[in-house]
């Protein structure tokens, strides 16, 4: 949400942004080093906490908190808007998770657009689905035991054989993800953080004016690489530094990915039998029965790494926590990316031209997992059973091969087109690509509306 207030300001000397925090109620790691624009037109409205009852289950308390803030948020914009000042309020960009405040902006009369954060192929998969649920011809409830088939609008290659939409988004996050679909569609309009060339079926599916206008404006991700930020950043940068071009397998899994004590084992089995050479960010599960959210940083990572894994693999790799991602991924020592496929870490990966074996874990992940591997055939697959509730463990035999295929001579089909796909990304948001015409659209559009 930044880098695209940043950018919109950046372009526009018309638009000033009023940028309202929330303070998460749990642990999160945040890096963003953003400098408020000299300019001034780029400003935050720090929201207080509010209060969630500590009964409510995770899913919905994360809503509730959010939901919570909506008489502070009319405050802001309603004194943005006043006679007084010089402003007129233009409109609302709402993250995804905030469509409940679209009723704001219709209170105080002015459009809502929503800033989707996932790709336009999980938009248009999540729209089909929420229309089969209007015609009655889908019932999420259903789903953990369902064997239905369901076509993903968009995607060319429609997944045959697998189970959806159970194996595409985890049925935990449906109903949320519905809830907020359905909101959206009362949207003036969405910004999907996706360029045409990535997806250019889905958004095809998506302009068909059954939906609110699309707006493809990624890739928006953050590219500020400068100076060290997190803790060690240098000394991992200092190590990249010694390795040879495209000889490092780099594992992350997002701000929410971590595993339990025998999956770890398996990983770090997978890494010692490769012989390759690794950079590994582990971080510490959320405690159970703590109510805690998010993964944590291990004191020493030594605690969560079977007996000897280091030692045993010194020269060879490292394993960080929090991983200064894009700064791991610009590196050419970096040749090959284990990734949750988050779509932030799809994005960079593209952007960086960097193949990816993937490794889905929550949310929608599946979806782009698929996307990567069949459609734009620029990923390795570890096969892998898509329903968590399973607890399966994913043998160290086939995270190996997964590795092995990434890093092989073979995959160079592979890194051509990520290399080639790089290019459409950044040409996309260039002055006359179509990510960067789509902002410009989107900046006539709210201030003419
Ligand atoms: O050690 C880490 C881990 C993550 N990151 C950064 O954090 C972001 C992670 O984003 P993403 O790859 O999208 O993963 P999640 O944090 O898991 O994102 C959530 O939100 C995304 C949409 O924004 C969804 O696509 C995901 O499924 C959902 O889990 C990226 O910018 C990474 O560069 C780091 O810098 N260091």
């Amino acid at each position: 949400m930044l880098e695209l207030a940043e950018q919109l300001v950046n372009r526009d000397p018309r638009l000033s942004i009023a940028f309202c925090l929330m303070k998460m109620p749990f642990q999160q790691t945040s890096n963003y080093d953003f400098q408020p624009s000299a300019s001034g037109r780029l400003r935050f409205v720090d929201l207080q906490p509010t209060t969630v009852d500590p009964e409510t289950p995770p899913t919905d308390a994360f809503a509730s908190f959010i939901d919570g803030h909506a008489p502070q948020i009319k405050e802001a914009a309603a004194s943005a808007n006043n006679t007084a000042s010089s402003y007129r309020l233009a409109g609302f960009v709402l993250d995804m998770f905030c469509t409940s405040f679209i009723d704001v902006a219709d209170e105080l009369g002015a459009p809502s657009y929503v800033f989707y954060t996932c790709g336009a192929t999980c938009l248009a998969f999540m729209l089909h689905v929420q229309s089969l649920f209007d015609r009655g011809e889908f019932d999420p409830d259903e789903l953990k035991d369902s064997d239905a088939e369901l076509a993903v609008p968009g995607l060319r290659d429609p997944l045959k054989g697998k189970q959806l939409p159970s194996a595409v988004v985890q049925p935990d996050w449906l109903p949320a993800l519905m809830r907020h679909t359905r909101r959206t569609r009362l949207a003036k309009g969405i910004l999907v953080n996706t360029f045409h060339d990535f997806e250019s079926h889905a958004v095809a599916s998506l302009t068909t004016g059954q939906t609110p206008p699309i707006y493809t404006v990624g890739p928006i991700i953050d590219l500020k690489m400068k100076g060290d930020r997190t803790a060690g950043e240098k000394e991992i940068v200092d190590w990249l530094d010694q390795q040879p071009t495209s000889s490092v397998v780099f594992l992350c899994f997002g701000s929410m990915g971590s595993f339990d004590e025998e999956q770890v084992k398996e990983i770090a089995a997978a890494l010692e039998a490769s012989g390759q050479r690794f950079l590994w960010s582990l971080r510490k599960p959320p405690q159970k029965g703590k109510s805690e959210f998010f993964p944590s940083e291990y004191d020493d990572v030594k605690e969560g790494l079977p007996e000897g894994f280091l030692d045993r693999t010194a020269g060879l790799g490292k394993v960080i926590g929090w991983a200064p991602q894009t700064r791991i991924l610009a590196h050419p020592s970096v040749g090959g990316f284990v990734s949750h496929c988050g779509w932030n870490s799809t994005l960079e990966s593209t952007w960086f031209g960097v193949p990816v074996a993937t490794w889905p874990m929550h949310a929608e992940q599946q979806l782009n997992a698929v996307m990567l591997v069949k459609e734009l055939e620029v990923a390795v697959e570890i096969r892998m059973s898509y329903r968590k509730t399973s607890g399966e463990v994913v043998p160290a035999e086939e995270i190996e091969r997964g590795i092995r295929g990434l890093m092989a001579a073979e995959n160079e089909g592979r890194r051509i087109k990520v290399k080639e796909m790089s290019d459409k990304c950044r040409k996309a948001v260039e002055d006359g690509g179509s990510s960067y015409h789509s902002i410009g659209r989107f900046i006539e559009d709210v201030i003419t509306d």
